[in-house]
C-alpha cells in the first residue's frame, strides 16, 4: 500500500467496536479482533491461498492505523508482499478505515519456529539415512548456516503518528472558544456544535485541537468510528476511488462514520469535484446526526473559492478563531515546552523567545528546539545573551520577504476583485477599500517607500498612499467595520487573515 502522504488515522470496524481505544495501540489481545482480520483476509484471498500462506503461518498486530503482519523469514516477507499487496490492503481499509496502512516484518517468533522445524526435519531425515553421529553433526551445522542466513530482523520501532492531547493545549484570549468548543463537542459529539469550524493563522494550533479531540472521543466512546484526515488525504482517497472505479466504497468509508475530522479544508477551494463530494458526504452524515469538525487557515466567508453550499454549511454549525497568541501564552507555551524537553532555562531567556517569536507557536517551539540542542551540546542553562546570539539565524528566516506582488494578490482574491480593478482610478467602496488596504500592509510589511507604492498600486503619488495610511488607522481605532464576501468584518480581523495569508504564502 502507498502510505498517505499525510498522517490520517482511522478506526477499527464493527467487528472490534466496543473495545477500548488502548487496545488498538499494542498487538491485537482479544481472540474476536484477530479472528475478524483473518476472516476478512480469508474473503479476500480466498479459502485455498488462505490455508497456504496465511492460517497459523503469520502473526497479527494493530498500532493505531497501521496492521503489521509478521512472517517467519525475509524470504516469505518479499514474497507474501509482492503476492498479496492488495489483498492486505483491502483487509487493513476494512478492518481500520480508509486512512489504514500495513507492514510486513518478520516476526522473531515465527522465525525461530521455522529453523527449529526445519532443523529437526533436517535432523530426522539425516539420521534415517545415515543413522550415526554424523547425522546430529550435519544437522547441526544446517541449522546455524539457516540461522545465519535468515536472521530474524528485529521489528523496527513503530514511527507512526502521536497524536496531540487536548490537556497539553495552553489556552489563552486568544484561543479559549475554539478550545472550549472543542472540548464541549468531545462531550456529547453530534449534539452541540454541527459542524464544529476552527480557523485560524498558520502554527497557531488548530492541528492540535483537531488531534486532542480525536483523542478524547476515542478514549470517551472507543464503539464510534472516527476517522481522522487532511482535506488533502480525502481529495487523494476520492482521486484514487474514482480511477479505480470504486467510489461506492469511497462513499461507504466515509458515509458510516460517527465522527468525521478534516484538517486543512481551505486545500478544497477551487477544486469543484472535491468540494461535491464533501457536501454530499457533509449532508449524509449530518442528517444522521453524526460529528463534524473542520480546521482552515480562514473563516468560510472568506474561502471564496469555495461552493455558496459548502460555506453555507460550514457556517450553520459553531464557527470559531484561533487568533495570534498573546504574549501571556506565548510565555505559558515556551516554559511548557522547556519542561517537556527538560531545558534549563532562565525565566528572562522565557521572556525574550516569547517576545521575539510572536506569529506562530510552531515558530516559537522550534526556537525552544534549538535551545534544547545548544543545552544538549553545551551542558549549560540558557541565558537570555546565549538566546540571543543561538536565536539570531532563526529570527533572521523567520522574517519572510514580502512582496507587494503578494499583496496585490492576496488582496484581490480575498475580496474577489480583478487586478485591473484594484490598480484602476474606480472609487466606489467595494474597490477603494481594499486599494487602500493593500497601500497599508504594503507600507507595513515591505520596505517600499512611498511613491514605489503609489507606482505599484496604478500609478498614484506619494500623498495618496499617506493618505490610505491614515485612513486604514483610523477605520482600526474606530473599529470600523468591513464588507467581504457578503458579511461584515471588523479591519483589525481583515487585516489579521491577509497577514496570516501572506506570512503563510
Ligand atoms: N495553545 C497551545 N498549547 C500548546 N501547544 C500549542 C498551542 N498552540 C499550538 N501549539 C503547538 O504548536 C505547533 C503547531 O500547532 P498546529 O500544528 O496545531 O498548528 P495549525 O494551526 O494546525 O497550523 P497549520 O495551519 O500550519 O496546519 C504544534 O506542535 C502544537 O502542539
Amino acid at each position: 500500500m502507498q502510505p498517505t502522504s499525510l498522517a490520517v488515522e482511522g478506526t477499527l470496524c464493527a467487528e472490534s467496536a466496543g473495545r477500548p481505544t488502548e487496545a488498538k495501540l499494542g498487538p491485537v489481545t482479544t481472540e474476536s479482533d484477530e479472528q475478524a482480520v483473518f476472516r476478512l483476509l480469508a474473503q479476500q484471498v480466498g479459502q485455498r491461498s488462505y490455508q497456504n500462506w496465511f492460517a497459523g503461518k503469520v502473526s497479527l498486530k494493530l498500532e493505531a492505523n497501521l496492521l503489521i503482519m509478521g512472517v517467519a523469514s525475509p524470504f516469505l516477507l518479499t514474497w507474501m508482499q509482492k503476492k498479496f499487496s492488495s489483498e492486505i490492503n483491502a483487509t487493513a481499509i476494512a478492518c481500520i478505515g480508509p486512512a489504514a496502512e500495513y507492514r510486513f516484518e518478520v516476526d522473531p517468533v515465527l522465525a525461530r519456529q521455522e529453523l527449529s522445524s526445519k532443523g529437526q526435519a533436517d535432523a530426522a531425515r539425516v539420521t534415517a539415512e545415515t543413522a550415526d553421529r554424523k547425522s546430529l553433526t550435519n544437522s547441526d551445522q544446517k541449522s546455524e548456516r539457516i540461522d545465519g542466513g535468515h536472521k530474524p530482523t528485529q521489528p523496527a520501532p513503530y514511527k507512526g503518528r502521536r497524536f496531540a492531547d487536548l490537556s497539553t493545549f495552553i489556552t489563552g484570549k486568544s484561543n479559549q472558544l475554539a478550545y472550549m468548543a472543542t472540548q464541549q463537542a468531545s462531550e456529547q459529539p453530534g449534539a452541540l456544535y454541527n459542524p464544529l469550524f476552527i480557523h485560524g493563522g498558520v502554527g497557531l494550533g488548530k492541528t492540535h485541537l483537531l488531534e486532542g479531540f480525536y483523542r478524547k472521543i476515542r478514549q470517551q466512546y472507543p464503539s464510534l468510528q472516527v476517522v481522522f484526515l487532511t482535506a488533502e488525504s480525502f481529495g487523494n482517497y476520492f482521486s484514487k476511488a474514482l480511477q479505480e472505479r470504486s467510489l461506492p466504497g469511497f462513499r461507504q468509508r466515509f458515509r458510516n462514520v460517527d465522527v468525521l475530522i478534516i484538517d486543512d479544508i481551505d486545500f478544497f477551494e477551487s477544486k469543484h469535484n472535491f468540494q461535491e463530494e464533501l457536501l454530499h458526504t457533509i449532508k449524509h452524515l449530518e442528517s444522521h446526526g453524526r460529528q463534524l469538525i473542520f480546521s482552515s487557515d480562514r473563516h468560510p466567508r472568506l474561502l471564496t473559492k469555495m461552493s455558496e453550499e459548502l460555506t453555507t454549511r460550514f457556517l450553520s454549525g459553531l464557527v470559531c478563531r484561533v487568533e495570534s497568541p498573546e504574549t501571556e501564552l506565548r510565555l505559558q507555551i515556551a516554559r511548557q515546552r522547556a519542561l517537556q524537553l527538560k531545558t534549563p532555562i532562565t525565566d528572562g531567556a522565557l521572556e525574550y523567545v516569547a517576545r521575539r517569536f510572536s506569529h506562530n507557536v510552531r515558530e516559537l517551539e522550534g526556537a525552544m528546539n534549538c535551545l534544547q540542542t545548544w543545552h544538549v551540546m553545551t551542558k549549560q542553562k540558557i541565558t537570555t545573551t546565549m538566546a540571543r546570539q543561538v536565536l539570531a539565524d532563526l529570527e533572521r528566516d523567520c522574517i519572510r520577504i514580502i512582496k507587494m506582488d503578494d499583496i496585490k494578490q492576496i488582496v484581490c482574491t480575498t475580496f474577489g476583485i480583478s487586478e485591473a480593478d484594484l490598480k484602476s482610478s474606480r472609487r466606489s467602496r467595494n474597490v477603494s477599500q481594499p486599494r487602500m488596504l493593500a497601500m497599508f500592509l504594503a507600507r507595513k510589511l515591505t520596505q517600499a517607500a512611498y511613491s514605489e507604492i503609489g507606482d505599484f498600486f496604478g500609478g498614484r503619488n506619494h500623498s495618496t498612499v499617506m493618505f490610505a495610511e491614515k485612513k486604514v488607522r483610523q477605520w482600526l481605532k474606530n473599529q470600523d467595520s468591513i464588507r467581504v464576501a457578503l458579511q461584515d468584518w471588523s479591519t483589525e480581523e481583515i487585516i489579521e487573515s491577509l497577514e496570516q495569508q501572506l506570512l503563510a504564502s
